[in-house]
């Protein structure tokens, strides 16, 4: 699997631990980004970072910032993103078992370094649970991309 990384400043002392997780599983990391602590905005950091997916040129993407809270909002901005806040496993899994999540968030400043190779595991170990209703309501939320209010 191909996995963007992103984080601001703020989610770059989580950064390493997350790219290491991923390729402690065998997955290929696309790095978007930041590279130091200097200040970049988790707008910017979000759009490098999700390109990938929109292109077909990643499976899935992780993004850190520092509660997770401004790179799920930008993300989510995105047509074609579905992405949820994972500060523990179980969300991170269950994002993409019933949401369909292609990407996940995560907050430097309230996940541990140790939990990270759980919750990225979770997240890129699980699949979509395509049923009936799981379908119908991904596909409502995608027909979200399309609203003009
Ligand atoms: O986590 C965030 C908001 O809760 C943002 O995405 C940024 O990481 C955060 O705002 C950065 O804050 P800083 O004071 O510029 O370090």
């Amino acid at each position: 699997m191909k996995v963007a990384l992103g984080a601001d400043h703020a989610g770059f002392p989580l950064k390493d631990a997350v790219r290491a997780a991923i390729e402690a599983l065998g997955h290929e990391v696309i790095d978007r980004g930041t590279h130091s602590s200097e200040p970049v905005d988790f707008p910017d950091i979000t759009q490098e970072t999700c390109a990938p997916i929109l292109s077909g040129d990643a499976d899935r993407a992780i993004l850190v910032c520092g509660t997770g809270q401004g790179a799920i909002m930008a993300a989510n901005k995105l047509p074609g993103i579905r992405c949820g806040l994972a500060h523990e496993p179980y969300s991170a899994h269950q994002a993409v078992e019933h949401d369909d999540a292609n990407v996940i968030a995560m907050g430097a400043w309230l996940v541990p370094h140790a939990l990270v190779p759980d919750i990225v595991r979770e997240f890129l170990g699980a699949a979509f649970d395509d049923d009936e209703d799981t379908r119908r309501r991904v596909e409502k939320l995608n027909a979200l991309d399309d609203l003009t209010p």
